[in-house]
């Protein structure tokens, strides 16, 4: 709280002006950076040109700010005259001077460390939301919360849940428009159903919410869209037992001109449809777009990319709306990229497919026919282990696009990360109680998943053109998971790299015009604004989020950090800190027969999502269990089971493993350590 210049008074008299016709007037110049996507219609697309082409080589860095954090940062901060907002994980909340980098207040709404597990891909924050006076943070524990800008003072505290039985999270970023705060949440992988709530952003008073899946059909139904999807779902598959997922856990784009809220739906639980609906059907309104009444939350309209989701395809990836020329006429449209790895382009004032195409290698469907349903591929719903391209982490995740109008084209974080899918035949996931916390993920999918796939993941970024459905340039990264991106009227794209770089391309061409050390893997995309006639450009870097858990691409292991850069900035970099020297498990005893039963243990019970495969994988921001003390595991039972590491997010498994499971698990880490061992010599 000391050495800032801001003064509450003034941050409180400038930040009360931010509503939804100070946003609607910031597209203008895009002097500020007030929602998370910049602009209501999340182009990250900034007017701003004082860094362009010609100069972006002499960008340098001005402050950095430690966000004490080893865990993945995904949040775009928020800037409005000068003063900066960020969110971190666990859902902590940072409030910074831009123009010096020094705090001004921070907030933890005290998330329980040891509830990580209720979340599938790290305890991560994809941003904020601020109107008239109000910092709007979404909790990992699911309560929405308003803070005074100013003091970082709570103003009110909202639970969203509704129910805490069920492993619900919220990851995503709430969006303010009209008064209302709009929030979604997580969960679709391990029994949760969906819904998006809309709350009075003075009071926190609930005004509307719609579910994305229909509940149980022996109950009346919330509204007319819940019947009618509750015809596309086989009521004997009990789907409603384990929540039918759909959880809307990223995007939800508020779209001023038609006074609609379009939500972007997640993937079925389980994944595997045999045992979620068994005879079949599209299982509305799961990896849809859904449009709703801003004002009464009312279904407008939907289209479903992906029928009776199969594979993880949610459609919850981040949105963009835009007004472009197609065959001659100007159409209001939705551009999306979704993790199935087809672009689209959809008629946003009534939901009709304009078109699809694939921007990526995919091997479920080969196309969209006119009505906008996918010619699917008959493999890819077989009874035979499957290499699903994309893979569950998507042809494109969360990670934000965008799109500048000078160029006429989309920049999208793509990247080719199969993953083998083997249908497991019977639901065996918490027979006793389904859908219930501790909700063990693997068997929850209905897949066994086979982790080494037969084709090498890579990254790639993208540009693309939405209105010709096809690629203009390309570049090649070694690594998926890679940044979001940002472009400016500079003719520039700026994307942080899975192995810890920052650059920036001629937004045209694809030129690499700059690029600089991060010091840890960068996944969340960047923001620019101006602060007294100066053009600054923020990113928050700090490996994590789904794939960032068990693996990474670079030496460095930075904590989570903001990082601004100026033209002419001559700030140092902090210390880079490395991984630790890594040298395989040694010595754990083990019985060789209990190999292939601590396997099925490791995948079923989850060990997998955050741990990796022992030694083949080497740890992202949670360590690999090839590469860890021998003490560590000799002494599994204990960690195990009286969650030394709780407050690390590393849950007890009390009660969810038995005893005997350990010395089964013992055996599958050291074994499979021992069977790669010559090869990594
Ligand atoms: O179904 C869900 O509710 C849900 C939630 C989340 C999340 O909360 O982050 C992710 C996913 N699914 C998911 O499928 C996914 O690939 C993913 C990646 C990430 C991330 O932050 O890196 N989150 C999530
Ligand atoms: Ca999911």
């Amino acid at each position: 709280q000391t050495g800032t210049d801001a003064k509450p008074d003034s941050i409180k008299a400038n930040i009360s002006r931010v509503d939804s016709d100070f946003i609607k007037a910031n597209t203008k110049s895009s002097w500020d950076w007030p929602t998370v996507g910049l602009d209501y219609a999340e182009t990250r697309f900034s007017k701003l040109n004082q860094i362009n082409t010609d100069n972006v080589g002499k960008l340098g860095l001005v402050w950095s700010y430690n966000l004490e954090s080893s865990r993945g940062i995904e949040a775009t901060p928020l800037v409005v005259d000068g003063i900066m907002y960020q969110s971190a994980p666990w859902s902590v909340v940072h409030a910074i001077d831009a123009r010096t980098g020094k705090k001004i207040w921070s907030f933890d709404p005290g998330v329980d460390r040891s509830k990580g597990y209720r979340g599938c891909c790290d305890a991560v924050s994809r941003g904020l939301a601020l109107y008239k006076g109000k910092v709007f943070v979404a909790a990992y524990d699911g309560r929405l919360i308003a803070l005074d800008a100013a003091t970082g003072v709570r103003v009110w505290d909202k639970d969203t849940l509704i129910d805490h039985e069920h492993s619900y999270t919220i990851t995503g970023a709430p969006r303010v428009f009209k008064g209302k705060v709009v929030i979604g949440q997580s969960g679709a992988e391990y029994g949760a159903r969906g819904y998006i709530t809309a709350y009075d952003s003075e009071t926190g008073n609930q005004l509307w919410r719609w579910f994305t899946v229909p509940g149980d059909p022996s109950k009346p139904f919330e509204d007319a869209s819940m019947a009618a999807a509750a015809k596309t779902w086989d009521p004997s598959g009990k789907y409603w037992i384990n929540g039918g997922g759909g959880t809307p856990w990223d995007t939800i784009t508020f779209d001023p001109d038609l006074n609609m809220v379009y939500v972007g739906t997640g993937n079925g639980g389980p994944w595997n449809r045999k045992l979620r609906s068994p005879s079949g059907g599209d299982n509305l309104y799961l990896a849809s777009i859904v449009a709703l009444n801003a004002d009464t939350g009312k279904y407008i309209w939907h289209y479903q990319e992906t029928p009776g989701d199969n594979w993880d395809y949610t459609s919850t990836q981040p949105m963009i709306l835009a007004d472009i020329e197609i065959d001659g006429v100007l159409r209001k449209v939705i551009l999306h990229a979704p993790k199935n790895g087809f672009f689209f382009v959809i008629d946003r004032t009534n939901g009709k497919f304009i078109s699809a195409k694939n921007f990526v290698d995919v091997n479920w469907a080969t196309g969209y026919d006119a009505n906008g349903r996918p010619i699917e591929l008959p493999a890819a719903r077989g009874e035979e282990p499957y290499e699903s391209i994309p893979g569950p982490d998507g042809a494109h995740n969360w990670q934000p696009m965008s799109f500048n109008p000078q160029t006429g084209l989309v920049y999208i974080p793509a990247q080719h990360l199969p993953v083998n899918l083997t249908p497991e035949k019977s639901f065996k996931q918490n027979a006793a109680a389904p859908g219930k916390v501790g909700g063990i993920l693997g068997a929850n999918l209905g897949f066994a998943f086979n982790p080494s796939p037969k084709s090498t993941p890579f990254g790639r970024l993208l540009a693309w053109d939405p209105v010709h459905q096809k690629e203009v340039w390309r570049v090649e990264h070694v690594s998926p998971w890679n940044g979001g991106t940002l472009t400016t009227a500079g003719n520039l794209v700026f994307q942080g790299t899975a192995d810890g770089r920052f650059v920036a391309y001629d937004a045209a061409t694809g030129t690499r015009l700059w690029d600089i050390s991060t010091g840890t893997g960068a996944v969340a995309a960047a923001a620019t604004y101006m602060v007294d006639d100066k053009q600054y450009i923020s990113i928050a870097v700090g490996w994590g989020g789904s794939y960032g858990l068990a693996h990474r691409a670079t030496e460095y292991q930075n904590p989570g950090t903001i990082y601004t850069y100026a033209l002419g900035g001559t700030a140092k970099l902090p210390e880079f800190v490395k991984y630790q020297t890594e040298a395989l498990l040694q010595g754990v005893k083990y019985d060789p027969k209990d190999i292939r039963e601590g396997a099925d243990i490791y995948v079923t019970a989850a060990c997998i999502a955050c741990h990796g495969v022992p030694g083949v994988d080497r740890g992202g921001n949670i360590v690999n269990l090839g590469y860890v003390g021998t003490d560590v595991i000799t002494n599994l039972r204990n960690i195990v089971f009286h969650g030394p590491f709780r407050d690390q997010g590393m849950p007890d498994f009390s009660g969810k493993l038995k005893e005997g499971d350990i010395a089964k698990l013992q055996a599958f880490i050291q074994g499979t350590v021992d069977a790669i061992r010559p090869k990594s010599r």
